[in-house]
């Protein structure tokens, strides 16, 4: 704790264009998941900081300039936004992984895909015709449908993904001329903070772009049950997800979901055939199960795949997964960070340990590593564990882990494989295997995840909608879609020769 005396509290929380400590005056330090040592103090906000910084957007929206300018002025920011984030990669990256626990090189790529939001969301609203003409059926009117900004945002973040996420919300939300309140995970706001003040720098007037720094059940709350706001997007776990969705509903404003996911991916034995197909697809596996410590809403943590193979496969990727090199992810070398928080790591131990009781067979990890000089002894480190032998009445099957470990099905026909993959509460995510076409398409048809992946894992692309069936959410982040949850549609209807009804007679 000596090293938290010596850093200063950061006044994190920007409100109408001001940087300030909280109102109670409260901080927060932030810790490295890596050591558990604070990096950094941040302001603790709550409700009353969150009230100044929505009623700094609402004035924003209703008498600022930022709905009102040109969509072309609008892109140009966008684009200078990414721009600095490209200037910034390395700082941001490093300040990524300090902050969520991930490798540097994945805090790099988070950055990039960051960057491509803000270029997509540019691109997409600056091609955009201003409105649709209706044809009304006579010359005399005119009809035309256009799309206006909602109004004030609010945004609430996790602490996976904490600057990616928050872009997804952020770029499409400012393309469409909206104001903004954004609380990012407590625990990792550091990135977030950063990319408000590139905001900033790239011009963005006092009042639409505000953050407060505190926890969910009162900065988080108050984002969602304000009546002053008009749209609230969320992300994160489905307990808080319901909270907020019930927060939001007596002030009936809209509301976006994006949730967890319980991801199946399915592999056949003909994926396997050749020595190249199973090494591609243990190595897929491996990664769609263990990549940032399997914290990823889509991590494909269940593999359902055909029992002629199982065994061979299985083998092959605990063994794999035992030389996966988990350490602090600024280390050179490092694979696989530490998962963010002691209580992420008792959830997965409690999950394993309930796998076990139930009958899995434990074919890798299980346990936390022994301490190196790349681990230090307090961070929150675990073991790439793969349990064997599951079935779907397990909880470990049925729940959101949301750690490394890889849950293994098996089925003998496609429509057993399907039923198991379909056999969840969740409905993010899931991936194919097989190098069957028709089988693939069939197979992808029939998944009711709102992304499937064949023959690969994990992709996702800026122009391409993200988002879940089921409990993984409502509504779509990225693609049009993710512009369209950040506007409302107006019909503009004009009678160019108004006459008298006459409905009523007198
Ligand atoms: N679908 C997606 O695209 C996606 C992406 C990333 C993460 N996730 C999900 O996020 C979860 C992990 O993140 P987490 O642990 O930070 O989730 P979480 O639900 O605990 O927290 C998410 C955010 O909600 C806030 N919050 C907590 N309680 C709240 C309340 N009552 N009202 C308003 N806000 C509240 C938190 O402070 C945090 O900012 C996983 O379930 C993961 O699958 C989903
Ligand atoms: C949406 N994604 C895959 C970037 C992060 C999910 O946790």
């Amino acid at each position: 704790m000596a090293e938290s005396n010596e850093l200063q509290a950061r006044s994190t929380i920007h409100a109408g264009g001001e940087w300030r400590a909280a109102v109670s005056g409260a901080t927060r330090e932030i810790l490295d998941p890596a050591d558990a040592l604070p990096f950094a103090v941040v302001a603790e906000g709550d409700d009353k900081d969150t009230d100044l910084a929505i009623a700094a957007a609402r004035r924003a929206f209703d008498e600022g300039e930022w709905p009102r300018t040109p969509v072309g002025e609008r892109a140009a920011l966008l684009r200078r936004v990414a721009d600095l984030l490209v200037r910034d990669r390395e700082q941001l990256g490093l300040l990524e992984s300090r902050d969520a626990g991930k490798t540097v090189e994945e805090g790099r790529v988070d950055i990039d895909c960051v960057a491509d939001a803000f270029r997509y969301f540019a691109d997409l609203v600056a091609g955009e015709s201003p409105g649709r003409v209706v044809d009304a059926g006579s010359p005399d009117i005119h009809s035309v449908v256009v799309h206006e900004p909602i109004g004030v945002c609010s945004m609430i973040t996790p602490w996976n993904y904490p600057l990616l996420q928050a872009s997804w919300k952020i770029a499409p939300a400012l393309a469409a001329g909206n104001t903004f309140v954004i609380k990012p995970s407590e625990i990792t706001p550091m990135t977030t903070i950063a990319l408000i003040e590139l905001l900033v720098e790239a011009g963005l007037p006092a009042g639409v772009a505000n953050i407060v720094t505190g926890p969910g059940h009162s900065v988080g709350a108050r984002l969602s049950e304000h009546p002053d706001v008009d749209l609230v997007s969320f992300t994160g776990g489905l307990i808080s997800g319901t909270k907020v969705a019930q927060a939001a509903a007596p002030t009936v404003k809209k509301v976006a979901l994006e949730l967890g996911g319980k991801n199946p991916n399915v592999v056949f034995a003909d994926a396997c055939a050749t020595d190249e197909g199973f090494d591609t697809a243990v190595d897929q596996a491996l990664n769609a199960a263990f990549i940032h410590s399997g914290q990823v809403c889509s991590a494909g943590a269940r593999l359902i795949i055909e029992e002629s193979v199982r065994d061979r496969f299985v083998a092959e990727l605990a063994r794999r997964a035992e030389k996966i090199r988990l350490g602090r992810g600024t280390e050179d070398g490092v694979e696989c960070g530490p998962l963010v928080s002691e209580q992420q790591r008792a959830k997965v131990e409690m999950y394993v340990e309930s796998a076990l009781k139930e009958g899995a067979v434990l074919r890798s990890g299980g346990k936390r590593p022994a301490p190196s000089p790349q681990r230090p002894e307090n961070g929150y480190f675990y073991e790439p564990t793969v349990l064997d032998h599951c079935h779907r009445e397990m909880r470990v099957v049925r729940e959101e882990v949301f750690g490394p470990v890889l849950t293994v099905e098996t089925f003998r026909t496609e429509d057993e494989a399907v039923a198991l993959a379909n056999d969840t509460e969740y409905g993010l995510a899931g991936g194919v295997w097989t190098t069957d076409a028709g089988r693939a398409r069939r197979v992808a048809g029939r998944l009711r995840h709102g992304t499937i992946w064949i023959n690969d894992f994990h992709p996702y692309l800026p122009q391409a909608e993200w988002g879940g069936f089921g409990k993984s959410g409502v509504g779509r982040e990225l693609g049009p879609a993710g512009l369209a949850e950040y506007r409302e549609t107006k019909h503009v209807y004009q009678n160019l020769a108004p006459k008298p009804v006459r409905w009523f007679a007198g």
